[in-house]
């Protein structure tokens, strides 16, 4: 299984989604779509009249902002995957990651609605995706979760694919608006471990939502002991392009 996480900004470009799912098409048997919608829930926000702001990449999520959040995520931005999975042949299944099979607590309590995923090492994979694949469709998992008494979570969808990935032992690739991670000169980085991570970071070179989606995806590559690439729409067809990162 392969799971590949999809940013927001791709919602906005219908050429550039239009082209990744044909390419998706030819791994339509293997590939299970984690997406964002940041900048989504960031206009429904604004639109209602809701300031909203970010701590460390996570936005902060109170409780009456959820209804938004949720409505973005698991409502439009999901659906808007689903119509162009659609028109591309494939055959869309919407889920949240609670019917992913992944759990949520709650991160902290200055943070609100925020989950953390869990992942357990002990629990048996759940059969769900893998029965979903096996009977011909695409499931496309947003990142909205749920508590074990039904509170309802918003997590960083990084962190949420790199969760999905653990779970299911899956390979991991995150798509995102730009090339590869790139270098303080805007060159981008064909590798990166631990080490250079933190030196790029410690530097101001890697930031704000490109330093939460680095530490997950190094997280992810330690956990899955295999590398994990982050890249732009075109990754599929261009296995070599974007960044790999390993332990
Ligand atoms: N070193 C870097 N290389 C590339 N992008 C970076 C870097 N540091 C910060 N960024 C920012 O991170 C953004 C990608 O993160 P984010 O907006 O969270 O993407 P997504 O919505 O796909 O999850 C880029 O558009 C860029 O503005
Ligand atoms: C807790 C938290 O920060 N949740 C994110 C979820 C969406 C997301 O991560 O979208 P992108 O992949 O497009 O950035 C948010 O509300 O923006």
């Amino acid at each position: 299984m392969k799971v590949v996480k999809l940013g927001g900004s791709l919602l906005e470009q219908p050429e550039k989604l239009n082209a990744l799912f044909q390419s998706l098409k030819q791994h339509e048997d293997e590939i299970v779509l984690v997406h964002g919608g940041g900048s989504l829930v960031q206009q429904w926000l604004s639109t209602a009249g809701l300031h909203s702001e970010k701590q460390s990449g996570l936005r902060v999520s109170p409780e009456p902002h959820m209804s938004y959040i949720v409505g973005g995520l698991a409502g439009a931005a999901n659906k808007i995957l689903m119509k162009q999975a659609i028109a591309s042949g494939l055959k869309p299944i919407g889920l949240t990651l609670y019917e992913a099979g992944v759990n949520c607590v709650r991160q902290s309590e200055s943070l609100g609605q925020v989950g953390l995923c869990q992942v357990s090492s002990t629990e048996p994979v759940p059969a769900l995706l893998a029965d979903l694949l096996m009977h011909g469709y695409l499931p496309i998992i947003s990142s909205i979760g749920f508590g074990e008494n039904g509170e309802w979570f918003n997590v960083n969808a990084d962190d949420a694919a790199v969760a999905v990935a653990a779970t299911y032992n899956a390979d991991l690739l995150l798509i995102t608006d730009v090339e590869a991670v790139l270098d303080g000169s805007g060159s981008p980085l064909s590798h990166l471990n631990s080490e250079s991570i933190q030196q790029l970071t410690q530097a101001g070179v890697i930031k704000d939502g490109m330093e939460v989606k680095v530490r997950g995806a190094l997280s992810a590559a330690k956990r899955l002991r295999r590398c994990v690439r982050i890249g732009s729409w075109n990754v599929m067809n261009n296995p070599f392009s974007g960044t790999q990162i390993s332990e």
